[in-house]
């Protein structure tokens, strides 16, 4: 199998991150990506290698659409960069803006929430995403707030890190709850819909071990799914579109637009959204811009040992 690391920078600071590193692996169904954050250990990583292996052999499973509608993405950033991110965000229609960011104040939110609206106009969807920053108390003051402040909320992805807290959360607001790293970092994914704690899952297809892994676990939760990407190149990405692509339905806009977010891409050929939607296909890449990106020696040699470490 060949493989190809990259370290490529962000445009804007995203979950504390500058830069972006994985590895690329070519099989024979085309190019897969392996990427678990550093500060995931193995046993977490061995699901992100799953992902990448599962599209570097397999077909990806028959797609019942041919685009999928997707979400522009919002960092922590000023109110005027997160305007101008939206105006340039391809057409979205949808926007997720990140809050819950260590250091920013809840004014800080409100105004970045009000720059978005402003861009994107009142017929758009604003979701935020909290990362599961705040506790129950917390997230009950400051969701009302921030779904005035964007002139309304689709819904809020993690508010608070315990199912039994969203499940609260959920009872005593009106606001439509999302369950992220309840689903990919829980040891058990199912619990969310046990305890009634969620009205939407994200699924991301690297830290639910494939495409098929992701869509087993879609079709048991019987929530609504939106797919979302793990800050991933066009190769990644295009896994999670295989994923949207195949569920049977997709109700919301997916988080796959993730690539505006990086300065650079492997490939000529960008998974970046037109009139807001994805088009539905694989990404390869094209070997003068895989060489522009390519990580230097140390890192590289980090992430064969990381590859070695989760394929035995
Ligand atoms: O959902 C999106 O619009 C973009 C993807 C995204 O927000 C994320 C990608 C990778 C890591 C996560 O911290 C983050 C998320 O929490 O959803
Ligand atoms: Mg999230």
């Amino acid at each position: 199998m060949r493989t190809a690391c990259y370290s490529i920078g962000l445009r804007t600071r995203f979950r504390g991150l500058d830069r972006r590193d994985g590895m690329l692996i070519q099989g024979e169904a085309g190019w897969g990506e392996f990427s678990p954050f550093w500060e995931y250990g193995l046993a977490e990583s061995r699901a992100w290698w799953a992902a990448a292996h599962e599209a570097a052999t397999l077909p990806f499973p028959d797609p019942v659409r041919e685009s999928i509608p997707v979400n522009v993405t919002v960092p922590a950033t000023t109110p005027e960069r997160a305007h101008a991110i939206v105006i340039a965000g391809g057409g979205c229609r949808t926007a997720k803006v990140k809050v819950a960011e260590p250091g920013q104040t809840l004014a800080e939110e409100q105004a970045r929430l009000e720059a978005v609206r402003d861009a994107l106009g009142a017929s758009g969807a604003i979701r935020i995403d909290a990362n599961a920053a705040w506790d129950l108390d917390e997230a009950r003051r400051r969701l009302p707030i921030l779904d005035r402040a964007a002139g309304g909320l689709e819904y809020a992805e993690q508010p608070c890190a315990a199912v039994a807290d969203l499940a609260a959360l959920r009872r005593r607001l009106s606001l439509p709850i999302a369950a992220d790293e309840s689903i990919r970092r829980a040891e058990d994914p199912y619990a969310v819909a046990r305890a009634e704690a969620a009205d939407v899952v994200v699924l991301k297809v690297q830290p639910l071990g494939g495409v098929r892994a992701a869509l087993r676990i879609a079709e048991q939760i019987g929530l609504p799914a939106v797919v979302s990407s793990a800050l991933e190149t066009s190769v990644g990405i295009a896994a999670g579109v295989a994923l949207a692509a195949a569920l049977p339905e997709l109700p919301y806009a997916c988080g796959l637009a993730t690539v505006h977010l990086f300065d650079r891409d492997v490939t000529d050929d960008p998974l970046l959204p037109s009139g807001g939607e994805l088009p539905v296909r694989r990404a390869a890449p094209t070997p003068a811009l895989l060489a522009a990106a390519a990580a230097d020696e140390t890192l590289t040699a980090r992430w064969q040992e990381r590859l070695a470490a989760c394929r035995d």
